[in-house]
């Protein structure tokens, strides 16, 4: 399907509308060629025929045709560009909705300033194409046929002489549009980067300072920013190269209708007044020619922009999505019959191995190993946001690749290790999950997470805006009120990657025993660094490079005196180390 195809499908909700604008494109350009003739008929009648009381006629004619004219050109310039914003706003809703649909896989390869670009200056050229672009084209075919017509019947000889110059003109723009398709997508690529530049630096502006490196992003910056002028220089060099020549084109028309025009005139093939209508209508045939350079710059940068669009678009979760089910509510048996996973961009280096383990309902399973040996990835395969490359995850004696993801997410609440909250109130960001709940239970929820204290001292209590990222807030407190968000939606499977390490031992202790009088109803998965955190759980596992070296409760562990025995060991030392040194 072709850009103009594509794009056609978000235009043609507004077709009757654009009927009405094609009725008042008609009427205007039909007006235009009423006042070049009127033009002739006062050389002709009134200065050569000497019929004075024509003149005003004439005149209040040419008038009202130009009003007439201006207001239906308005009209129709109006529809237009209401049927941009329509098909606009239609395209970016299937675009948020493609961004809801799309999972993990696709944001770990996609950078965020690019998904930016798309939502905003490639829907904008998109607009602009349809707004402007598209009745210009319109206009400039319909003055370039309909001037042909008009002169030829004027005179063909002089008409033909003109037309004789336009292929160059075709060929011109040819050429210029074939220069200038590379141009804009590099453009595109290079607003992308400049972009997710920014993006970034914002998004990490604290670290920035922190290590003092302003002076490098800017230079980053710079390169980036050269880079974009360089590639919108690299398109005006082209436009530079052809649009003199078209120019050059348009303009010898005026020429060539003056000299052998005046050479008919004199020669007695063609009255005065037919040269002054043949001159009027001289600009129609310009216009498009002056104008096609113009257009083929709007329209390659509309191509380029349909192209990523489209791309986003196109682009399919690897795992199904689908909407519209029924609630399920599961009872939170997990089983991981010998599970192994390897991310699609790196197939040599499986992040899990043959992990196999069995958790009853209600249960508590504790995960702990080292950074990077696969814990977040073992988790991420409960809730679908990977599929296993081989093995089964089984969730009440059901493969879970059997359940709809978005029934089966419902059951299940993660506290994940980089707490994002809403630039919203503390109390919505806790309801994210549950949109209807009251403010008691959204209270008695935080009160669990021990986050009820420091938000009852905040200026505006649960109603204080936090910003974007729970900017103003600690790290232990942003990770409380993430907790209360997971609990309040009363998951039937609840994960806690690293929840409490940003909170101290007696806080993280508290949280646990509030926690155990709730856990009873739910499976909860507890990642954490220190063995305290798993100790209590009914299934500890030590994961290792992506397998599970060992596992069982934290007594039958210490009895085997392995690498879990090895670890407490360690952990106990540093703790006592801790407390000597506090005491000190
Ligand atoms: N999107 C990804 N693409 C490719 N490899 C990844 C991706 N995410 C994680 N990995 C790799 O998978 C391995 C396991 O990562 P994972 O986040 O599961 O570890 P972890 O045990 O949770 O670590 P930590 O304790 O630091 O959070 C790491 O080696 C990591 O580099």
């Amino acid at each position: 399907m072709s850009n103009f195809q594509w794009i056609w499908q978000y235009v043609k909700t507004n077709r009757n509308k654009l009927w009405v604008a094609v009725i008042f494109f008609l009427i205007s350009t039909a007006l235009i060629l009423i006042n070049p003739y009127v033009m002739g008929q006062i050389v002709d009648q009134v200065i050569d025929g000497h019929q004075d009381n024509l003149l005003i006629p004439l005149l209040l004619l040419m008038i009202g045709v130009t009003v007439v004219r201006t207001i239906t050109r308005y009209i129709y310039q109006l529809i237009f560009e209401q049927t941009g914003q329509n098909a606009l706003f239609d395209l970016r809703e299937d675009m948020y909705r493609k961004l809801q649909e799309l999972d993990f896989d696709f944001f770990n390869h996609t950078r965020v300033g690019d998904i930016m670009t798309r939502m905003t200056g490639d829907t904008d050229a998109i607009r602009h194409f349809i707004s402007w672009v598209s009745y210009q084209v319109l206009e400039c075919v319909f003055y370039f046929v309909v001037s042909i017509i008009v002169m030829m019947t004027i005179s063909w000889q002089l008409t033909l002489a003109l037309v004789a110059v336009t292929p160059l003109i075709f060929i011109l723009t040819r050429l210029m549009a074939k220069a200038q398709h590379p141009v804009f997508f590099q453009i595109r690529q290079s607003f992308s980067r400049l972009n997710s530049m920014v993006e970034e630096n914002i998004s990490g502006n604290r670290v920035v300072k922190a290590f003092v490196r302003e002076d490098f992003e800017i230079k980053k910056f710079n390169e980036h920013n050269e880079d974009y002028k360089q590639r919108n220089m690299d398109a005006a060099n082209v436009s530079k190269t052809y649009l003199p020549w078209q120019d050059g084109t348009a303009n010898s028309l005026s020429v060539i209708a003056l000299i052998f025009g005046g050479y008919l005139v004199i020669k007695g093939q063609m009255t005065l007044g037919d040269l002054v209508v043949f001159n009027g209508y001289l600009w129609m045939l310009n216009q498009p020619m002056r104008m096609s350079g113009w257009l083929i710059n709007d329209v390659e940068r509309f191509s380029a922009s349909c192209v990523k669009i489209r791309q986003m678009l196109a682009a399919k979760p690897s795992i199904e999505v689908q909407l519209g089910q029924k609630p399920l509510r599961v009872q939170g048996k997990i089983v991981f019959d010998h599970v192994s996973f390897n991310f699609s961009d790196d197939p040599e280096h499986p992040v899990l191995s043959d992990v196999s383990f069995a958790a009853q309902a209600g249960q508590t399973v504790g995960i702990i190993g080292e950074t990077g040996s696969g814990k977040t990835t073992l988790v991420n395969l409960i809730g679908r946001f990977y599929d296993p490359t081989s093995g089964t995850v089984m969730i009440d004696d059901k493969n879970a690749r059997e359940y709809p993801i978005r029934q089966l997410r419902d059951n299940i609440a993660m506290v994940m290790q980089d707490v994002f909250l809403f630039s919203n109130t503390i109390s919505d960001n806790i309801s994210f999950g549950r949109p209807d709940l009251d403010s008691e239970y959204v209270e008695s929820v935080a009160r669990v997470a021990d986050a009820d204290n420091f938000i009852m001292k905040m200026p505006n209590g649960y109603d204080t805006i936090v910003g974007e990222r729970g900017v103003g807030l600690s790290g232990g407190q942003k990770q409380r009120i993430s907790l209360a968000r997971a609990l309040a939606k009363d998951p039937s499977i609840l994960i806690l990657d690293d929840t409490t390490s940003a909170v101290d031992m007696e806080t993280e202790t508290k949280i646990q025993h509030e926690l155990d009088g709730l856990t009873t109803k739910r499976t909860t998965f507890i990642i954490a660094n220190r063995i305290s955190s798993v100790r209590d759980a009914d299934l500890i596992l030590l994961l290792e490079k992506g397998h599970v070296v060992e596992s069982g409760t934290h007594e039958e562990l210490m009895a085997k005196q392995g690498k879990y025995y090895e670890v407490f060991q360690k952990q106990l030392g540093l703790e006592k180390g801790e407390q000597v040194g506090t005491t000190e």
